[in-house]
């Protein structure tokens, strides 16, 4: 379902992608991991479509996201690390407005609004404003306005930062109900245990490519090593940091 081929990607004279490549198939579960400031966020920035890469080529079930931006979103559902919530807003209203940038009409839009806020847990939220809402609360509004139109691929960018160990188990099983009705995922993350849990392949990416690819136990094959940690820094080569 994407198709990711040789991209690359400068900001002024430092270039962070330097022909990275990679696919995830329809359903497949894709963990992204690679030291602070190895790319990962660029990389998924430009799958999305929030930005332009500079070479290469990307597609999502056929579309490319810098061509055919609306066809691409219609496809995938975006967490990213900056949130994006509109603090005026109560979560009604914010679910509102998105299932109508999505194109869902009135009762499309209640019945996803209903079946995301039974998902996500999010009825005592539903008529609040999002200012000051916490880490977790944020999460939850940011997955549930991503789950909206029913996408094909979730991406998620480090979901589980800052969260604490309920809202990081409600995702967990957020995620795996989505992938149980055949969604594919691609996220980034520094924690190794929420890789381990919810991938089936794991990708390594440094200096701007993918040095590594792999399910967990290949990878640690690969690396003669015991542990998924040490895999990741012996093929990050990250051993003389560490
Ligand atoms: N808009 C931008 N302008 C200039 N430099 C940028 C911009 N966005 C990213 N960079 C640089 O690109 C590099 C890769 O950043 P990116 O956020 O993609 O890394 P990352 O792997 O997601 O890191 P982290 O794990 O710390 O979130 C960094 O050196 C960063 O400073």
């Amino acid at each position: 379902m994407i198709n990711y081929q040789e991209v690359t990607k400068s900001f002024a004279k430092t270039r962070v992608l330097k022909g990275t490549t990679f696919n995830v198939a329809e359903g497949e579960s894709v963990a992204l991991l690679g030291a602070n400031g190895a790319g990962k966020t660029t990389a998924l920035r430009i799958l999305c479509g929030l930005i332009d890469r500079d070479g290469g080529s990307v597609s999502i079930d056929g579309y490319d996201p810098a061509v055919n931006p609306i066809e691409a979103r219609r496809l995938i559902g975006v967490v990213g690390d900056r949130e994006g919530l509109y603090e005026r807003l109560s979560v009604r209203e914010y679910l509102n407005y998105f299932g109508g940038l999505h194109g869902l009409n009135r009762s499309a839009c209640a019945s996803a609004i209903d079946r995301v806020v039974e998902m996500l847990r999010l009825e005592a939220l539903l008529d609040r404003k999002t200012a000051g809402f916490s880490q977790g609360e944020r999460m939850k509004v940011s997955l549930a306005r991503a789950l909206l139109h029913a996408p094909k691929l979730l991406v998620l960018d480090e979901p589980t930062r800052g969260l604490d160990v309920p809202s990081v188990r409600l995702l967990r099983d957020v995620l795996n109900r989505y992938r149980e009705a055949g969604g594919a995922l691609l996220f980034s993350s520094h924690v190794m245990q929420e890789v381990d849990a919810l991938a089936d392949r794991i990708l390594i990416m440094a200096d701007g490519t993918i040095v590594a690819n792999g399910t967990t136990s290949e990878l640690i094959e690969q690396a003669k090593v015991t542990g998924l940690e040490d895999a990741f820094v012996r093929l990050a080569g990250m051993e003389d940091l560490a």
